[in-house]
């Protein structure tokens, strides 16, 4: 575990595999933190330099008091890269990691050979939405937000067969800063890249999980058919995060990817 201040915000991060090897870098979505790409850096660090980091506002980051910008989370990861020293690599994102993924290769293209959008889409929900949660979050903090949402990353047979890690991952969720939970709603809020995607230029590929009601197969689908040459897939078996529910078949899609970009 390591941290980085870039531009006043602490950063956490860990690095892992091999030095030299090609470098995978992993964003994590609302409301989580890098620890939901546990399961799937095991399967892949032998192989990979990995970099997975707690985007502002989650985990172990500072949360600084107010509205982020997608240009806040794309600058912050922009300049960890800097920091330390990666020229090359494939970034990975989930959810709202997947539209810093999406702004990354918009806006900070240098050194991108390749994005993962995982259950993610060029426009995530409706501004009343996340209005509402940002109410709710900053009124009552985590636990005014209740259940719902959390029941909401999972699939049903998830929910059914693993009632402790629901109950885990619904910790991380409510130790989530309700500042930096509030404060990426609103990016989530002011975010619209459908007429932007067509000019990403790097090789892309969607996932998303069968079962995934935050961002569904089709808004996904969507989202793949506006960005040139990129791939689409659906991981049966998964609501919204895959990297807890598919490891495995994820690492694979991961790893497929890498191959063909020549960076693994
Ligand atoms: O909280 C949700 O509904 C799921 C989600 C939407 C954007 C994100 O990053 O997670």
């Amino acid at each position: 575990m390591a941290f980085a201040r870039i531009d006043g915000v602490l950063l956490h991060y860990g690095v892992c595999g091999p030095e030299g090897a090609p470098v995978l870098v992993l964003a994590n979505s609302l409301g989580t933190d890098a620890r939901i790409w546990d399961d799937v850096t095991a399967r892949l660090q032998d192989r990979y330099r990995i970099i997975a980091y707690d985007k502002r506002g989650h985990g172990l980051s500072d949360a600084p008091d107010g509205d982020y910008s997608l240009d806040d989370h794309v600058g912050d990861l922009a300049g960890l890269l800097d920091r330390l020293g990666i020229d090359r690599f494939v970034l990975a994102g989930v959810s709202v990691g997947g539209l810093i993924a999406q702004g990354l290769a918009l806006r900070h293209p240098r050194g991108l050979a390749g994005i993962i959008l995982c259950d993610t889409a060029a426009k995530i929900g409706e501004a009343a939405m996340w209005n509402e949660r940002i109410a709710l979050v900053r009124a009552g903090g985590m636990p005014a937000l209740g259940e719902a949402v959390v029941m909401r990353w999972f699939s049903e047979g998830y929910r059914q067969e693993r009632p402790e890690d629901v109950a885990g991952w619904r910790n991380m969720f409510l130790r989530t800063p309700a500042s930096g939970y509030a404060g990426t709603c609103a990016t989530l809020r002011d975010t619209d890249l459908r007429a932007e995607v067509g000019s990403i230029s790097v090789p892309t590929v969607m996932v998303v999980g069968a079962d995934d009601v935050s961002t569904p197969v089709d808004l996904v689908r969507d989202t793949a058919a506006r960005i040139p040459g990129a791939r689409f897939s659906i991981i049966a078996n998964a609501g919204h995060i895959p990297s807890i529910e598919q490891p495995g078949i994820l690492a694979e899609h991961i790893s497929t990817f890498l191959r063909g970009t020549n960076d693994g």
